[in-house]
């Protein structure tokens, strides 16, 4: 067994205070004629309802289950009420209120949290690190460190995770934590940020009846003993974990079925001629009966509903909901506590550490690609072998530097996936308030840089000296850095794209059609002195391939001679021709390129990736999906 840290015997000992999680604010959370439309693109009147005229209200230190078959509007439902976007093409009418009152969208989000139907954690860290990096992401400076790890102590005890603290949460290859732990550390995760009412969509989904019950069971003691107010989605319980709610809230077709508290539902249904069977989950009984998809008989099944629906709008529960929001609802007597966020230079920090853990730890982000750059380094350097310093090898030199250039931009392609995790990541931790999209982008950025940096090199100390191009430090360290520059280029290519279409395939596309550009229109498939001007003008001076390919030909040829070989014909006129060699910037002189313009290159390079990172930080700031 796991030995229990002496942190958390101290808590065991209840020796903790849990002050800042408990909620002493927020009384109520109501919602009072909640309608959604689904809008035609063609007339308003073909408009479909998706919601229509649910009120409610959650009291604090209850647990809610928002329940009904597979499109009824669960989701759509929580959603408008935490006040995030439900979706486009949709259109929201009614009113959420705090304690009563109406209270801007920011003010709810910054007292709010919402746990998604998937978890957003990351494979590679442990559990401690997750609620760890949670905290620092989400609490404001003036938290010591002492005090964020007895928070973090206290919600792992919480959440009954104190002997898996250490284990990693699981990727692909590494198996981690049961499905149910990690649901439990999603919610632990949302709760470091001490919200007062927190929305959970289908915190039970893809687990059995055991490690739901479990995950609700922790989440009742939170919500009971913190005063906390959760509305969760939950599709098909057990008997046992649906008695765990204080109240249900049953959705179907968007209208309501029944809102109340728990035990009211036998009578309620009973007096409508539809008692519960003694021994049936209620759950199940709830679903059957407020479900039309798999009827056989549809008509029957739609007046079924409609029976359900209108005996609901009769109803005194109804009415008695009805009053109870209908109430006045003021601007004041809201306390919100402004909640500061984390500063920026921590959020970058923390963002920095969290992706070097997974820098190291997760074989798939960057191992993988790290041992493809080799295999690919092996192969370039024994297929050029030793090239000799003659003129058959100017060919030679020229595609090795052309495939050294072009390819490894073009391989890049390889970090869309690991750069489309992280995206989603964010984008989750952005909807709950935790940082913008500048800290995002700048820790991606600057995380990238050392290992960019090691693979060029590494790939150069296979490369370089295998293929014999010009055997001097100088010449050497500048082959690196064009390289380094190429794959910065190349990932900013990934990061700006991804950032615009975040979907796999797609982005996969595009990448590989703008390095087909590149390649074509860089110089060395057709020189630019005869490409022809609309690719030219349009492309070839943006192309950073073609910034990369003059710099190393430079590199190579610029201070180079090469011998003319048996029979003194030589292949290209330089002033060495009377002494059987070529002076290599005759070479250059063929493409166009001249010595001296290395730095006004790499000028033009740094331009271009400090471009695409702009833009891709433009992008995903404005784009919040
Ligand atoms: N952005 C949107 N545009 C168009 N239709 C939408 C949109 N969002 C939801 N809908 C529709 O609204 C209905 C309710 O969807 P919602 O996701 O809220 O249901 P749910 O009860 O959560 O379903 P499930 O249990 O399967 O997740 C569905 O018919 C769905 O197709």
């Amino acid at each position: 067994m796991t030995p229990v840290s002496p942190s958390v015997r101290d808590i065991e000992r209840n020796a903790i205070d849990e002050a800042h999680l408990t909620n002493t604010t927020i009384r109520s959370l109501t919602w009072r004629g909640i309608n959604v439309e689904k809008r035609s693109s063609l007339t308003d009147a073909q408009s479909t309802s998706i919601l229509s005229m649910i009120d409610g209200y959650a009291e604090a230190g209850t647990l809610t289950a928002l329940m009904g078959p597979s499109g009824s509007g669960k989701t759509t439902l929580l959603n408008v009420l935490a006040h995030r976007n439900p979706g486009t093409k949709l259109s929201v009418k009614g009113g959420v209120d705090v304690n009563g009152s109406t209270i801007p969208a920011a003010d709810l989000q910054s007292i709010s949290s919402y746990v998604e139907q998937e978890d957003a954690l990351i494979g590679s860290l442990s559990v401690r690190e997750t609620l760890d990096f949670a905290a620092r992401l989400s609490l404001p400076s003036t938290v010591p460190s002492q005090e964020r790890r007895r928070r973090v102590d206290q919600l792992l005890f919480a959440f009954g995770l104190q002997n898996q603290a250490h284990t990693i949460v699981g990727t692909p290859i590494r198996k981690g934590i049961s499905g149910g732990q990690k649901r439990r550390l999603s919610i632990a995760s949302q709760l470091i940020t001490a919200p007062k009412i927190l929305f959970l969509d289908e915190p039970t989904s893809g687990l059995d009846s055991k490690a739901s019950y479990e995950v609700i069971r922790y989440l009742k003691s939170v919500v009971r003993k913190q005063r906390l107010i959760v509305i969760a989605s939950i599709h098909q319980p057990s008997s046992a974990t649906f008695d765990l709610f204080d109240n249900l809230l049953l959705l179907s077709a968007g209208l309501t079925c029944y809102n109340g508290p728990l035990p009211s539902i036998k009578p309620y249904f009973e007096r409508r001629n539809l008692p519960m069977p003694l021994y049936i989950n209620p759950a199940e009984f709830l679903l059957d009966l407020t479900s039309s998809d798999f009827s056989r008989d549809e008509v029957d099944a739609q007046r079924r509903l409609e029976k359900l629906h209108s005996a609901w709008r009769e109803s005194s529960e109804a009415h008695a909901v009805s009053a109870a929001v209908a109430g006045p609802s003021s601007e004041k007597d809201v306390l919100i506590e402004n909640k500061s966020r984390a500063p920026f230079f921590n959020v970058t920090l923390a963002l920095l550490h969290r992706s070097f853990i997974k820098s190291y730890r997760d074989v798939v982000a960057y191992g993988i690609r790290f041992a493809m750059y080799i295999g690919l380094a092996i192969m370039m350097g024994t297929v050029w072998l030793r090239l000799p310093t003659t003129q058959s090898s100017i060919g030679p030199f020229t595609n090795a530097i052309f495939f050294g250039s072009a390819f490894m931009s073009f391989m890049a392609v390889a970090y869309v996936p690991a750069f489309l995790e992280d995206r989603t990541t964010f984008i989750k931790e952005r909807a709950n308030g935790l940082y913008g999209a500048a800290p995002f982008m700048i820790a991606n950025f600057l995380i990238g840089l050392p290992y960019l940096f090691l693979i060029s090199l590494v790939f150069s100390l296979i490369t370089y000296f295998l293929n014999n191009f010009r055997p001097t430090a100088g010449a050497f360290f500048t082959w690196v850095m064009w390289l380094f520059l190429d794959l910065l280029a190349g990932e900013s290519l990934v990061v700006l794209v991804s950032s615009i279409f975040p979907i796999f395939v797609v982005a996969l596309a595009l990448i590989a059609f703008a390095n087909g550009l590149w390649m074509s229109v860089g110089g060395f498939l057709v020189s630019p002195e005869i490409l022809n001007p609309f690719w030219r003008y349009v492309f070839h001076y943006i192309d950073y391939q073609a910034y990369v390919f003059r710099g190393m030909m430079v590199n190579e040829f610029g201070y180079r001679t090469y011998d003319c070989g048996k029979g003194c014909q030589c292949m290209y006129q330089s002033a060495l021709a009377s002494q059987c060699k070529i002076d290599g910037k005759a070479v250059l002189e063929e493409y166009g390129y001249r010595t001296g313009d290395t730095g006004k290159w790499v000028g033009i390079m740094l331009a271009i990736i400090c471009v695409y990172r702009l833009m891709g930080w433009a992008v995903t700031h404005l784009r919040k999906t």
